[in-house]
């Protein structure tokens, strides 16, 4: 059979054997399925919780993206009853009289992760031990110094410092020395369309994404997706699903598979605006570290000035539409996320969505974090962060330099001539309001140079298929 790129399976369903040949698959509704006890074949559905044949469906499409057969899918809840479930089936009940399960994690996490890898660690399930993992030197470190590693959790980019983790070496690393540690990644800010953490080699031993962000990209359902490198291990975890009935709802899935099936286009325009946009917030509006002034800087995989850029490369094939800046003044990022200038970004939490969303990480999605153990991480509290949607750059940019305008970080001197970043230092930036209107070609080369999916070559961690 021909090779067929990750854009197009998403969007092919499949006949799905209907009995009226639909184009879509149906919604199941129904939570009982006819039990046919005259016939000893074992029967797929019995009960909705064990099974559904819409979250099958899904389950297919998840599959057929990190390309590993359906039954090592499973579609549940929420990206954080993922992670509970991967704990609850892997790490969690690994202790012994003298060994309490121990897990290596990141310390730039999304905030959720974070509150619940402390409750685990408070109610002594699990013992966490948090690294920045960016740095592997620093986590070859921690894991040589503990008696024995349960589980290692990685996300690259990091939520929402962005800071790239090489996943490739840690693994080549832990798999070297402890190959029993479950490797899991948080998958959530590439996709599977940007990387595939299974097919590294070696790969890792279970990828999960909240399907919530850019699986779906309408803020419209709450899910989440766990791909697992073996059967032996998919059936640990569907042990739990099933259990606890945490799989995913008919409903929620028939929405998914639609959703899914525009993600090419969406991460595409996505990816294309946080690109244009990161440069100009860097070049144009002087969020970037100065001689006088070190504390405004953009942060994104995307951009060359960033060191981990080719490394981010290396083993991704897009830079997601996460970016975040710090403006150097707490007080100024409260008043721009709290402008009425802004039309088009709106204040929310997640990412992933079709719209434009801007954020403030320490009063928002990462609040749950201590501010104690925010300050101990070096966590700005000024941080801004953008999630790019689909909709024109240009509005975009314009409604973004209004806000900062009317929060007084931005000057707009001599009739639109200049942009002139009020708080770094001063700082004139040699850049007109045309700048909202450069030639867009500009940028697109920087993307599809760096990035863009070749569909002889795509994709998976550099490895031609
Ligand atoms: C990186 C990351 N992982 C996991 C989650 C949890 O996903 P959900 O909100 O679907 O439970 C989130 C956000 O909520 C996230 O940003
Ligand atoms: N109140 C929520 C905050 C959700 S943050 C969602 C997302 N991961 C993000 O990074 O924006 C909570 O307590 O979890």
């Amino acid at each position: 059979m021909a090779f067929k790129t990750l854009d197009t399976v998403v969007v092919n369903t499949g006949s799905q054997n209907d009995q009226h040949s639909a184009s879509v698959p149906p919604v199941y509704l129904s939570t009982t399925f006819k039990v046919d006890l005259s016939n000893e074949t074992a029967q797929d559905y019995d009960y909705s919780r064990s099974g559904n044949p819409t979250r099958s469906v899904l389950q297919n499409q998840i599959g057929k993206l990190y390309r590993v057969p359906q039954e090592n899918v499973l579609a549940v809840s929420s990206g954080m009853t993922a992670l509970d479930i991967i704990l609850r089936g892997l790490v969690l009940f690994n202790g012994t009289d003298n060994h309490t399960p121990t897990i290596i994690a990141g310390d730039d996490l999304y905030g959720g992760t974070q509150r619940l890898l402390n409750f685990f660690k408070q109610q002594s399930h699990a013992v966490s031990v948090h690294v920045d993992t960016s740095d592997f030197e620093k986590f070859k470190t921690v894991f040589q110094s503990l008696d024995k590693v349960d589980c290692v959790l990685l996300e690259s980019p990091t939520n929402p410092l962005c800071k790239v983790v090489d996943i490739p070496r840690i693994l080549r690393f832990v798999k070297c020395i402890s190959p029993e540690t479950t490797v899991v990644v948080d998958n959530t800010m590439m996709s599977g369309l940007n990387c595939n953490p299974l097919q590294l080699d070696p790969g890792c031993d279970v990828v999960y994404e909240s399907a919530t962000k850019y699986l779906n990209g309408h803020h419209d359902l709450m899910g989440g997706v766990i791909i697992s490198k073996t059967a032996e291990i998919a059936a640990k975890l569907y042990f739990v699903v099933n259990s606890t009935g945490a799989g995913l709802s008919p409903m929620d899935s028939w929405l998914l598979v639609r959703g899914l099936k525009t993600l090419g286009v969406r991460l595409y325009q996505q990816q294309r605006n946080a690109m244009i946009l990161a440069h100009w917030l860097e070049d144009s509006c002087g969020f970037k570290p100065t001689e006088t002034n070190k504390t405004t800087k953009t942060r994104f995989v995307g951009l060359r000035s960033n060191p981990d850029f080719k490394l981010h490369q290396s083993f991704n094939s897009g830079p997601g539409a996460v970016l975040s800046f710090e403006t150097g003044s707490f007080e100024h990022s409260k008043r721009l996320v709290s402008s009425k200038k802004l039309s088009i970004w709106a204040v929310t939490v997640s990412f992933g969505c079709v719209n434009s969303l801007l954020s403030m990480p320490c009063k928002m999605s990462h609040a749950s974090i201590d501010p104690e153990l925010r300050k101990e991480r070096d966590f700005p509290e000024d941080l801004i962060r953008l999630c790019c949607g689909i909709e024109n750059i240009v509005d975009l940019k314009k409604d973004l330099l209004a806000a900062m305008v009317d929060a007084d970080i931005i000057e707009i001197r001599e009739n639109g001539k200049y942009l002139f970043n009020k708080l770094n230092n001063n700082l004139a930036v040699n850049t007109t309001t045309d700048e909202l209107h450069k030639p867009l070609s500009v940028y697109e080369e920087f993307y599809n140079q760096d990035f863009i999916r070749k569909d002889s070559e795509l994709n998976v961690m550099g490895s031609k298929l």
